[in-house]
């Protein structure tokens, strides 16, 4: 557990940047600091391994005080990764994961053994391990840096917008890979980031910090998205929250519809006849492959002909993935796959709808019968 104790941290005598800051970081959490730029999360992050001292106020790591611990050794004994991966050009991947485990005395090929392991761990091929940082991409470099803060098993973990330098997808990517690693690791990871949808996908508790260095509210992301304390957060949260919202709604009772199918291989196969106004093609293992309106099914004849699909919707995901596939898909007809990726059937917007309004109405009871 990490404790904030009425911290207060004041550059060069301007204005705080961080402003009696009180707060209990969870052991084994994801806990994320999210606000505008200069709001004082970087300042903050920094100051749990004293890589920035308070001016005023007191950190507790396991109830003692990080001031009494010496730097260097605090530093060494937590993972840190940065929005540039902050890797060393010079040496190839393996050393870079290496770094910290060696300076803590670990033997070379102790220290390179488990660094290919932790290669796998954050997804990346073994040959990548013999590359300098310069000939790999910006999504592997960001894993390498994650792979590196983990070499020496610290039980805490800072990132500070570690996926904010790459593309939507890598990052979409990686958050996955994060939530994946920590069912595993259950390490105590601060995490700080400028994107709210990122915050409420990674953490089990977000801290909003507005300018000035002031903890506007810290809850659990449900909570910041159904329930912001002021103007300042509602407004932070944004104008899609009541969507956004939707992602802690389990999809778990939207009805899946069957859909009529053809498999790519048939297409050219002319007794193969359609009968409703879409059908979805798939491959042979059932995986959606894009979508057949009835008007057109003579000239499509290979894959590339068919209208590509819209998102996929995964059997029980949230609502708002079951709204997005449907809202996204050419047909109206939102593609539900199982885990292995293969076509169980549709889901419709309206149905979604009808779960949200019936969802409302049951907590609107819910709250009626504790008031009287
Ligand atoms: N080394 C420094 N010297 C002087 N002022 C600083 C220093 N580091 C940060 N500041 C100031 O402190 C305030 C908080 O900065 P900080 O980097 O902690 O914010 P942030 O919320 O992480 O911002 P961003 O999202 O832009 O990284 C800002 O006004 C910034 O200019």
């Amino acid at each position: 557990m990490i404790e904030f104790r009425d911290v207060t941290k004041t550059y060069d005598g301007g204005q705080p940047a961080v402003d009696s800051l009180t707060m209990d970081i969870e052991r084994g959490k994801i806990t994320v600091f999210v606000g505008p730029s200069g709001c004082g999360k970087t300042t903050s992050l920094r100051m749990i391994n004293r890589m920035v001292e308070p001016t005023s106020g007191r950190i507790l790591l396991d109830g003692q005080d990080v001031a009494e611990q010496k730097a260097a050794e605090l530093r060494r004994s937590m993972g840190y990764v940065m929005q540039s991966s902050g890797l060393m050009p010079h040496r190839t991947v393996l050393d870079n994961i290496a770094t910290v485990p060696r300076l803590n005395g670990v033997a070379r090929s102790t220290a390179r053994a488990r660094a290919k392991e932790l290669l796998d761990v954050v997804g990346l091929a073994p040959e990548l391990g013999r590359r300098y940082p310069g000939q790999l991409s910006g999504g592997q470099q960001q894993r390498v840096g994650v792979a590196r803060a983990l070499a020496a098993d610290p039980p805490v973990l800072l990132m500070d917008e570690p996926f904010s330098a790459v593309d939507p997808v890598v990052r979409a990517e990686l958050q996955s890979e994060l939530i994946r690693l920590q069912r595993d690791l259950a390490k105590t990871i601060v995490f700080v980031t400028h994107d709210i949808d990122e915050a409420t996908i990674l953490g089990d508790r977000v801290a909003v910090f507005a300018v000035g260095g002031r903890l506007a509210q810290f809850a659990d992301p449900e909570e910041i998205l159904r329930a912001p304390v002021d103007d300042f957060v509602a407004g932070f949260v944004g104008r899609d929250r009541g969507f956004r919202h939707l992602s802690f709604q389990e999809g778990e009772d939207v009805t899946i519809h069957p859909i009529e199918t053809i498999e790519t291989g048939r297409l050219a196969d002319p007794s193969v006849t359609v009968n409703s106004p879409w059908t979805l093609l798939v491959d042979a293992e059932g995986r959606p492959h894009g979508w057949v309106p009835e008007a057109t099914r003579e000239s499509v004849t290979s894959q590339a002909d068919a209208v590509p699909g819209g998102s996929l919707y995964t059997r029980g995901d949230s609502l708002r993935r079951a709204l997005d596939a449907s809202l996204s898909s050419p047909s109206g007809l939102g593609v539900t796959v199982d885990d292995d990726g293969r076509v169980v059937g549709v889901v419709r917007a309206a149905e979604v709808f009808e779960l949200i309004e019936a969802g409302r109405l049951d907590r609107g009871r819910a709250n009626y019968n504790t008031a009287v």
